[in-house]
């Protein structure tokens, strides 16, 4: 006999709580995960998800979370957005997979089109579809060591690039990201990054520039860097925004020097911080972009796009992978790119920074652990201390964000010391919804 569910009601933009978090059915999961799933992967909630929808996450419990978390910066379109779930459906039902290296389709040349319009730059451009962030920032270094014949790969401390042997390399953070992978990739060398509220007081976004350069000319050579890996904003690092000057100084000092400068946007790409692309508020443009979360709305989907003589250096067979540019995410990413621009969400981050901003700087002045409110769009972060020090509070940021999860609202951590809150709100929430969940993160940052 066949079953007809009855059709489930749309997931309304609320916070509704029935059970303590995790109820009864998450953990009954998590029991069969312990028995099944790697301890290796770890999960910031025990909460086993049923549907999501905008900005909310509802669990197998019927429990509806706020999520300021977006799955890390992916969803930003809002989860399941329908015009990216009715692409993707439509697509399935065409072809799922071909392999674009066997016999090409037009999703994947019009993503490419897409990304050559939108990146910041108007030079010719060509793009590589490839499955991840990581794997767009392998891409990204192949490229640039191939068009220059350089070994050297710069990149700035507290740096996260992904978890594959050559962006481990290049990842600041041992623990949990490094420690027992070695050995690391060669050739991969890390210069000082611009951290204004450690970095010594007054120093510009020039002289911290300055400093990183020194480390790099005495360290490598100009003349063996192939390419100079940045975060515009640094993303697990700690959403540290730099010294105004910083990136701009150094991308003169690279293109002085015949370095690719490339840009990993894959956190802070597509709108997220205000921009489409958190380069554009230094006024650097980028040899090179490496990019995934938000491009796709949800979909699996990482890109390379730059200079075309850098990408066409590149030998024939030289770029490529089976599942890069899956016509289903390509789809996705078409849908997703249509909503970016017709519902202006780089002015929708822009609100919601005006928003939270002022909440949280003012809350800055009751909360002695908060030793800074920063970042751009709708990236944003609390970074907190032990109050009247610099000494970073891992077990505070913990505390808050499992405090927020008690009641319901979805709130991330990161930081090259665990110690930063950030909010990563999908950047079509409603601002009533806003409210309510920095109303909840307010009252756990007061009870420290
Ligand atoms: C700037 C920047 N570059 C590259 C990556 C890697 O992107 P992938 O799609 O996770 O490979 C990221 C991924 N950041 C979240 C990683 C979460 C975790 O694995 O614990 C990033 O932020």
């Amino acid at each position: 006999m066949t079953t007809v569910s009855a059709p489930t009601a749309p997931l309304e933009q609320r916070r509704v709580l029935r059970t303590p978090i995790p109820g009864p059915r998450s953990v009954a999961l998590g029991a069969r995960r312990a028995a099944a799933v790697a301890a290796g992967v770890s999960s910031t909630l025990p909460v086993y998800v049923s549907r999501a929808a905008g900005a909310v996450i509802e669990d197998v419990d019927g429990n509806v979370l706020i999520d300021l978390g977006s799955g890390i910066a992916v969803t930003s379109v809002g989860a399941s957005a329908p015009e990216v779930a009715a692409a993707v459906a439509a697509q399935a039902a065409d072809f799922t997979h071909t392999c674009f290296m066997i016999s090409p389709y037009e999703e994947y040349v019009a993503v490419c089109e897409a990304l050559a319009r939108v990146t910041p730059g108007t030079h010719d451009k060509r793009s590589v579809l490839v499955n991840s962030g990581a794997e767009a920032v392998e891409n990204a270094v192949k490229i640039a060591r191939r068009a220059t014949g350089r070994p050297a790969v710069l990149v700035l401390d507290h740096a996260y690039h992904g978890r594959t042997n050559l962006t481990m390399a290049m990842t600041a953070r041992a623990m949990p990201y490094k420690t027992g992978f070695g050995p690391f990739a060669g050739e991969v060398y890390r210069v000082p990054a611009s951290y204004p509220l450690r970095d010594p007081a007054g120093m510009t976004g020039e002289q911290a520039a300055l400093r990183a350069i020194d480390v790099a000319e005495r360290q490598v050579g100009a003349d063996q860097v192939a390419a100079l890996v940045v975060e515009p904003v640094l993303g697990e690092g700690g959403f540290v925004v730099p010294a105004p000057g910083f990136l701009s100084t150094l991308a003169q000092w690279a293109a002085d020097r015949g370095i690719v400068l490339v840009a990993d946007e894959v956190q802070t790409g597509f709108a997220r911080t205000g921009a489409m692309f958190a380069l554009e508020h230094e006024g650097v443009v980028p040899d090179l972009v490496a990019m995934a979360k938000g491009i796709a709305g949800g979909l699996p989907l990482g890109a390379v796009t730059g200079r075309a003589e850098l990408l066409d250096a590149v030998h024939a067979g030289g770029l490529g992978g089976t599942f890069g540019g899956n016509p289903l995410a390509c789809a996705a990413a078409l849908a997703a790119l249509e909503i970016y621009e017709r519902d202006d969400l780089a002015a929708a981050a822009r609100a919601i920074e005006a928003m939270v901003v002022p909440r949280l700087t003012a809350l800055q002045t009751e909360v002695p652990a908060v030793a800074d409110v920063r970042g751009r769009g709708a990236m944003l972060a609390l970074e907190l201390v032990l109050p009247g020090t610099l000494e970073p509070d891992k077990a505070a940021a913990q505390r808050v964000a499992a405090a927020c999860a008690a009641q319901g609202v979805l709130v991330l951590t990161c930081g090259t010391w665990g110690n930063v809150l950030r909010l990563l709100p999908p950047l079509v929430i409603g601002h009533d919804l806003l409210d309510e969940a920095l109303t909840v993160l307010e009252d756990a940052l007061r009870a420290l």
